[in-house]
């Protein structure tokens, strides 16, 4: 075959590899730029199911935006995301975000703005309401959920906005610093309720965080990334029993985690 022949042939793309048994998310070739300079490229990563991956690295290394990608609030400009082999469109996800105060509606009630998911998917009066129940059962919710957003503490707004992310039963759950606007004490009861959930759900969860205790302490995985053009510096297991409780914060194998997280995250700050 001479040369002109060969370049009739059309390329084509690299096979797709699925990742190993228990892969929930695969990310293969995703690639981002932004104002024209890489911020991921070629980037191929698994995300466990049924598991708590947290994601730390270096400030700007693109924490946030990759998990936007994920979720499909970034567009990407080129790789492929699936969900169990399903794309985005065939999943249902859910996303509680950083500033709760914009993400909640302020001109409806909190029961409302919990029930707006299942009031769009169309379910009945009914199961609205028996799925309200079972919501507000298992986050024990003790304010008053006929009041305003504004009138309800910030915690008392991120757990609302926790709990209309997962009204629907969401295959996956996407946190970005769902507690960095929040005070300590909420911080606690939020990071709590959350393990709750995901003891009784097994929802896979990404969350992004900068405080890297509480990264590792919810964590199944903690996903360490590089500085820009971002790559996996490293994927570290932790497998500590849940609930994990004050006294986790001593046992060996969590300092041990959270030491080796940070001499990785340090590499990779001075590097
Ligand atoms: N819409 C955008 N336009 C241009 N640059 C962007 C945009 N969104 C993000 N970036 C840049 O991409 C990089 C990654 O941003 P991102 O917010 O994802 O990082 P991060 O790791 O979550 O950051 P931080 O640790 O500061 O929260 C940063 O340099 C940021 O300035």
């Amino acid at each position: 075959m001479n040369a002109a022949v060969w370049a009739e042939v059309p390329e084509t793309p690299p096979a797709f590899v699925p990742g190993p048994p228990g892969t929930h998310i695969t990310i293969r070739g995703l690639t981002k730029h932004f104002a024209g300079k890489p911020l991921y490229e070629g980037f191929d990563l698994d995300i466990p199911k049924h598991r708590i991956t947290s994601v730390f690295g270096p400030n700007g290394c693109g924490k946030s935006t990759l998990i936007n990608m994920i979720a499909g609030l970034v567009p990407i400009d080129a790789g492929e995301i699936l969900f169990d082999g399903k794309s985005l469109k065939d999943t249902k996800i859910g996303y509680v975000f950083q500033n709760y105060r914009d993400a909640l509606f302020p001109w409806m009630r909190t029961i409302d703005n919990i029930a707006y998911p299942l009031k769009l998917e169309g379910r009945s009066k009914a199961q609205v309401r028996s799925r309200m129940d079972e919501l507000v059962a298992s986050f024990d919710v003790k304010f008053d959920l006929n009041r305003y957003p504004y009138e309800l503490s910030g915690g008392q707004q991120q757990t609302a906005s926790i709990m209309r992310a997962l009204a629907p039963g969401p295959e996956v759950l996407f946190l970005d610093e769902p507690f960095s606007a929040l005070d300590f004490e909420m911080t606690l009861f939020i990071r709590e309720k959350l393990q709750e959930v995901f003891m009784q759900t097994g929802t896979t969860m990404l969350l992004v965080s900068h405080d890297l205790e509480e990264a590792v302490y919810l964590a199944d995985e903690v996903l360490l990334l590089t500085k820009r053009p971002t790559r996996v510096a490293e994927v570290l297991r932790y497998g500590d029993a849940r609930p994990r409780t004050v006294a986790t914060l001593s046992q060996p194998s969590f300092v041990e985690t959270k030491k080796r997280s940070l001499e990785i995250f340090q590499q990779e700050v001075r590097r």
